[in-house]
């Protein structure tokens, strides 16, 4: 992408007078407007006060010179105490703010995003019958996005809508892009995607977790470290009340299949879980679809809202708007195969579209007569050609305009605030996630229930099978086959931890793509979670099956095998996690893990003892996470038990026909923990490097 700086304007403002009044709690400021500078004030912005985007208090009077040289008076009336908050807005508020500042007052900056966009294409290699093609997908598309407003953008079907949403939103690799996308005068980085939120289209939410539930979650993670819980907890208040979810703040999110909030709230919860940080610059692609027409109108009314009292910058994509949406929306950005069709204010596109000889009957949704004629025009011999040379040539009118009144919207004084790549420590996205799954377990006890009937159900079936087995050739038989089939059941039955994962990938795609929290510490406290609960399983089995099928009775091979069946179900689900990351789909995660087991097991020394592998194949048997277990439970079972078992077979002679000897068991378990850290790691790296929801 270019990256060139844009040229400035000299503000040419001077202040000749200043003073603040603390019995009328006032503040005047008298300014001289240069002849040069007089065009700024009569095109974009519409006053003074406009540059100075007050919070905390109040504008009294400001006169506007639209478009006149000479002096004039602005002044505002403090609300509640001697502290303002001015928007970052160039030289021209770095004067007024210094001025103010020794007047007495507490001045703030808050960060403020305008975006501008300048000759953006984006195209992709398409393969097709003929041979790859390269398509473009946006063409040569310049808009503008501004604080305090909401930008629409509008076409049919398929007109790219999303992908310009995507390319400004830093979704699509800036390698990928030609053109520039600025944030005030900075090209946009990776920086500029941590201060910006994405609402996605599809709302990926937990849905055991109530609305303010959700919220507070997303608070924790997304808030700095340092800011206390209760302000936080104060943030969500704040946030459901202007979302107006305070009817539904304690029902749970819910989905298709759980009973919860309505469509609309959901919607709104999602904006929420990515506005409550704050962030200047806000990203929605379709944010009414689904919704009926007065949930729509209601969502759209909170983010203008939010866009006039926070000063954020809201971009959103959106399928024909009803007229009172129409109402919220500032400006609209109309696109049509890629291409610009109209950039501006809406009651402009009657206009627009007047000039080309069309007549927009009465009482007709412009934006809907736009999304007709373009259609017309697409189906008829000439194409979109006359609408995209309408554009163009009313852009160079109004750059020409512009240039000669020495107007330059971007300001080079204010940059993209350094971010933090995060908002917390390692160790409290560690404790968040960790209560946040932690709460969606104990909100599905039947999952886990029904996994711990199922151990115990395993665990009668093998007990009975080999109850009480005797210490001759069939006792040696049915040891071996008991702790064969245990690891086999302990394994397979693992399969079922992979639906968890691809339920939350979305989620976890959504909050990553924002850098709510890192992967490292998604993957650490996945892990944690898991272990008391898999701890519970292992005991009942083993209490259970170790008893009925009589195997040494002792305490200390009875722990050990305990702490066995532990590890390989820990061992198992960091395999199941690990294949969960790297598939599209439940199906096809399920017939991978299988064969991938089916393969351990091949190679465990059960089937096939380690001599009679062909070499080419042993790595398998190492690298086989079936083999450590099996081989440290042999040893535990007959290790422990001495004596002649039959025909002057004693315990080492039985060990090592089975797998090659006594093995170390505390070395076998140290080999298991290099698996499950082995397998968390790939996990990790999976989700750090091929997750991501980036196009290329
Ligand atoms: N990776 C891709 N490869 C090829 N074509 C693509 C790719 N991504 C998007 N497209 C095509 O680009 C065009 C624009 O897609 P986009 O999703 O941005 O449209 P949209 O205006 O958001 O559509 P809708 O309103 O239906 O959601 C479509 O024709 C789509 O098929």
């Amino acid at each position: 992408m270019e990256n060139s700086r844009i040229p400035v304007l000299d503000p040419g403002l001077e202040r000749s007078h200043s003073s603040l009044d603390e019995s009328r709690r006032t503040y005047n400021m008298n300014i001289n407007v240069s002849p040069s500078t007089r065009s700024t004030f009569g095109s974009r912005h519409n006053s003074y006060s406009d540059y100075g985007d007050l919070e905390g208090a109040q504008i009294k009077s400001s006169r506007s010179p639209s478009g006149q040289h000479g002096s004039f008076k602005w002044s505002f009336e403090l609300s509640h105490s001697r502290k303002v908050s001015l928007g970052k807005f160039g030289s021209v508020n770095s004067v007024s703010a210094l001025d103010m500042i020794a007047s007495g007052l507490d001045v703030q900056h808050i960060p403020y995003y305008d975006l501008f966009v300048r000759n953006l294409s984006y195209k992709v290699t398409v393969k097709t019958q003929e041979g790859p093609i390269r398509k473009t997908l946006l063409n040569n598309i310049s808009a503008e996005a501004f604080h305090g407003q909401i930008l629409a953008v509008v076409g049919p079907s398929g007109s790219g809508k999303t992908t310009f949403l995507d390319a400004l939103a830093g979704r699509i690799s800036l390698r990928s892009l030609d053109g520039a996308v600025y944030a005030n005068s900075e090209t946009i980085d990776e920086s500029f995607k941590r201060l910006s939120g994405y609402v996605m289209q599809d709302d990926a939410l937990f849905p055991m977790l109530t609305v303010r539930e959700t919220l507070l979650y997303s608070a924790r993670l997304r808030l700095p470290g340092d800011m206390s819980d209760a302000e936080k907890r104060m943030r969500v208040e704040n946030m459901i009340n202007q979302l107006g979810l305070k009817q539904c703040a304690d029902t749970r999110v819910g989905n298709e299949k759980i009973r919860g909030v309505s469509g609309g709230e959901r919607r709104r919860v999602s904006i929420g879980s990515d506005l409550i940080h704050d962030p200047p610059v806000l990203f929605l692609d379709e944010p009414t679809s689904g919704l009926d027409s007065s949930s729509a109108l209601n969502v759209m009314e909170n983010l203008q809202m939010m866009a006039k009292t926070g000063k954020r910058t809201v971009v959103l994509t959106i399928h024909q708007p009803s007229y009172r949406i129409l109402d919220t929306i500032s400006r609209v950005l109309v696109l049509a195969r890629g291409n610009v069709i109209y950039h501006g204010f809406h009651p402009g596109l009657k206009l627009h579209f007047e000039s080309l000889g069309h007549t927009m009957p009465e009482h007709v949704n412009v934006i809907e007569y736009a999304l007709d004629t373009i259609e017309e025009y697409q189906r008829s011999p000439e194409g979109l050609e006359p609408l995209v040379r309408l554009q163009l040539a009313n852009k160079k009118a109004e750059d020409m305009e512009k240039s000669n009144d020495g107007i330059h919207t971007e300001d080079e004084n204010f940059q993209i605030d350094p971010q933090p790549q995060y908002a917390t420590s390692v160790v409290s996205e560690i404790c968040v996630l960790s209560s946040r799954n932690l709460r969606n377990i104990m909100r599905t006890p039947e999952l886990f229930l029904s996994r711990a009937g199922m151990m115990l159900v395993m665990a009668l079936t093998l007990g009975t099978l080999f109850l009480r087995v005797k210490k001759d050739q069939d006792g040696v038989r049915q040891r071996t086959s008991f702790i064969s089939f245990t690891l086999a059941l302990l394994v397979f039955t693992s399969v079922e931890a992979m639906g968890t994962f691809l339920q939350e990938r979305q989620i976890f795609i959504r909050e990553t793509s924002r850098g709510a929290y890192r992967a490292s510490t998604y993957v650490i406290s996945g892990a944690l979670v898991m272990l008391p609960f898999l701890m519970i399983l292992a005991i009942i089995y083993s209490s259970v099956a170790y008893f009925m099928v009589g195997l040494v009775p002792e305490a200390g091979p009875f722990f050990f095998f305990t702490l066995i069946v532990f590890l390989v179900l820990v061992m198992a689900n960091s395999l199941v996690s690990l294949v969960s990351g790297m598939v599209p789909n439940f199906t096809v995660g399920n017939s991978l893990c299988s064969a991938i087991i089916a393969y351990f097991f091949l190679f465990s020394g059960f089937f096939i003892d380690r001599g009679s592998i062909p070499k080419y194949w042993i790595w398998l048997h190492y690298g086989s996470l079936i083999k450590y277990p099996f081989e440290s439970l042999l040893t535990n079972e007959f290790g422990h038990i001495d004596g002649i078992w039959y025909d002057n077979v004693d315990s080492n002679t039985i060990l090592s026909q089975l797998s090659a000897g006594k093995v170390h068991q505390w070395l076998s378990i140290l080999v298991m923990l290099i698996f499950i850290v082995g397998y968390r790691i790939a996990f990790w790296l999976v989700l750090k490097y091929f997750t991501k929801s980036i196009r290329k």
